[in-house]
């Protein structure tokens, strides 16, 4: 531990005294780009280094795989690598309710069907099961601990998995992270499973920070209770108006219980270091007020990255704009063809495609080690889309990809018209200037470029007109898209739109 390097990140008297307070439980709010990660990073540091007899584990939570990824660099690029080292961890919330379920699986606390202590859990059952669209479904039960399956009916229609194969996935270890946190809600329904999931975070943990805590939900903010009843110290950092989980459950409203009942000391961080430009400042300070904004028009050449908050927004916009990923799907032929674009993306950018892992896993790959092979062998895939006819293009590069897979997983994927998905991919490998890539405003939390672009709906643009309400969720991805840039934000929506099929 002390071979830990130190933050070398000059702190605001603000930020200094909400990282170093030294009270148990803290509730820091603050505006974008006040440094609540910066402060977050800085408690994590503190803690770790706060007491060497302690061996228990100082944890940091974020939400989003991406916004995770973005606080784990921070802190180790401030505090160095064996700062987050077992048995401390920065993670998402999903992956420390998985470690909790294991832990009670493995200590015969709860029993899964079968008898399995070891989970497989995937972000969606239709990358691993045919889905029917109905009112009927399968989820699991919990009696005296023993996790049983059953058949449920829901007044909303969607796609979902059956109980047939729900069963024979859930007995082979297999669940999705909702399952994960159904185990998890059954269990504290009853008193005594809250107070020995105290005991044990008692027992195990020292202190956990929460980052981005206004997309926390129910079972959340219930997992956050019962640490600070178990006298860890908490501390959760965040802003109301980026709270952008309301389709996941997350809950803002239940944030401000937590922090009343359980007596949390409210710092707020009042000034913001990520605007560099007076415009940038204004614009940020403008919508925060509720005021009605009229955005700088802009290319995507400006830009170093172009925001929107549905991916079929990108894809129908400027092919210069290349998106990371394609509406999510569960058919093979959405699988290939976000297999190609990963491989596009990783030799345009050198980062994975977003929905990559799922992709691979749709045709059969699985594990890191696979999924490298089959990208490295992908790059003629990627080659053959910018031959000069394009139907030639497009169907030898399908062929590739579907070649590739078969080859290593055996699966056949089928599909006569399927390569015309790939138009808007070659539109873009097609482009004589640079790409700038495209990601959601979800992907985009808790990140900074110098400049960025955005691409509104009509009903966004009117929205950013009118003046934005922090009570209303499409409302806040508008302020968290234009609050991300350093100097300028861009409207990018003048620009020419591309028709494809790829998001259909
Ligand atoms: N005291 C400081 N001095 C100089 N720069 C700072 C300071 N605090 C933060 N910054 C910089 O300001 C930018 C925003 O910080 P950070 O990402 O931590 O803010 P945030 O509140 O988490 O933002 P958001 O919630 O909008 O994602 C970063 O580039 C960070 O390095």
């Amino acid at each position: 531990m002390t071979q830990m390097r130190v933050q070398t990140q000059r702190l605001s008297e603000e930020q200094a005294i909400a990282s170093a307070s030294g009270l148990s439980r803290v509730f820091i709010e603050a505006g974008p780009g006040s440094g609540k990660t910066v402060v977050a990073v800085q408690l994590f540091g503190v803690q770790r280094l706060a007491d060497p007899t302690d061996s228990r584990s100082v944890v940091a939570l974020s939400f989003t795989r991406s916004a995770t990824s973005e606080l784990r660099s921070r802190i180790t690029r401030a505090w160095g690598p064996r700062a987050s080292r077992s048995p401390h961890r920065v993670c998402t919330i999903d992956a420390f309710l998985n470690e909790i379920v294991c832990v009670l699986l493995a200590s015969g606390e709860i029993g899964w069907p079968k008898g399995r202590i070891e989970l497989d859990v995937i972000d969606d059952w239709k990358t691993v099961a045919d889905m029917q669209y109905g009112l009927s479904g399968a989820r699991l039960t919990m009696q005296d601990g023993v996790i049983g399956i059953e058949r449920s009916w829901s007044s909303e229609r969607k796609n979902r998995i059956q109980l047939t194969q729900f069963r024979e996935k859930i007995e082979s270890g297999i669940c999705s992270h909702d399952d994960v946190r159904r185990v998890l809600s059954l269990y504290l329904q009853e008193a005594e499973g809250r107070r020995k999931l105290g005991v044990w975070l008692r027992n195990n943990f020292r202190c956990v920070v929460v980052d981005e805590v206004f997309d926390a939900n129910q079972l959340d903010i219930d997992l956050l209770r019962i640490a600070v009843e178990a006298n860890i110290e908490v501390s959760v950092i965040g802003d109301p108006w980026q709270a952008l989980y309301g389709f996941r459950g997350a809950r803002p409203d239940l944030i401000g219980d937590l922090v009343k009942g359980e007596k949390f000391e409210r710092i707020v961080l009042t000034r913001s270091y990520r605007f560099e430009t007076d415009t940038q400042l204004a614009l940020a300070n403008e919508l925060r007020a509720g005021n009605p904004v009229e955005l700088v028009s802009g290319t995507p050449m400006q830009c170093d990255v172009v925001l929107a908050h549905k991916w079929e927004t990108l894809w129908s916009s400027s092919s210069a704009i290349l998106p990371m990923a394609i509406k999510s799907g569960s058919s093979p032929q959405w699988a290939i063809a976000s297999i190609i674009l990963h491989a596009v993306v990783q030799a345009h950018f050198g980062i994975p495609g977003h929905h990559y892992k799922e992709a691979f896993r749709l045709v059969g790959i699985e594990g890191i080690v696979q999924i490298n092979a089959a990208t490295a062998r992908l790059e003629p895939a990627v080659g053959h889309l910018t031959l000069f006819d394009e139907a030639t293009a497009l169907r030898e590069s399908w062929d590739h990809a579907v070649g590739i897979i078969r080859e290593l997983s055996g699966v056949v994927v089928l599909g006569q018209r399927a390569p015309s998905r790939l138009k808007p991919l070659r539109a873009r490998l097609l482009e004589p200037g640079q790409l700038v890539i495209g990601m959601t405003v979800h992907q985009s939390k808790g990140r900074e470029w110098d400049n960025v672009g955005v691409v509104f709906t009509e009903s966004e643009l009117q929205h950013v007109s009118k003046g934005l309400s922090v009570n209303s969720e499409p409302d806040r991805v508008c302020y968290v898209a234009l609050t991300r840039a350093r100097e300028s934000t861009f409207l990018l929506n003048e620009v020419q739109p591309l028709t494809g099929s790829i998001v259909s």
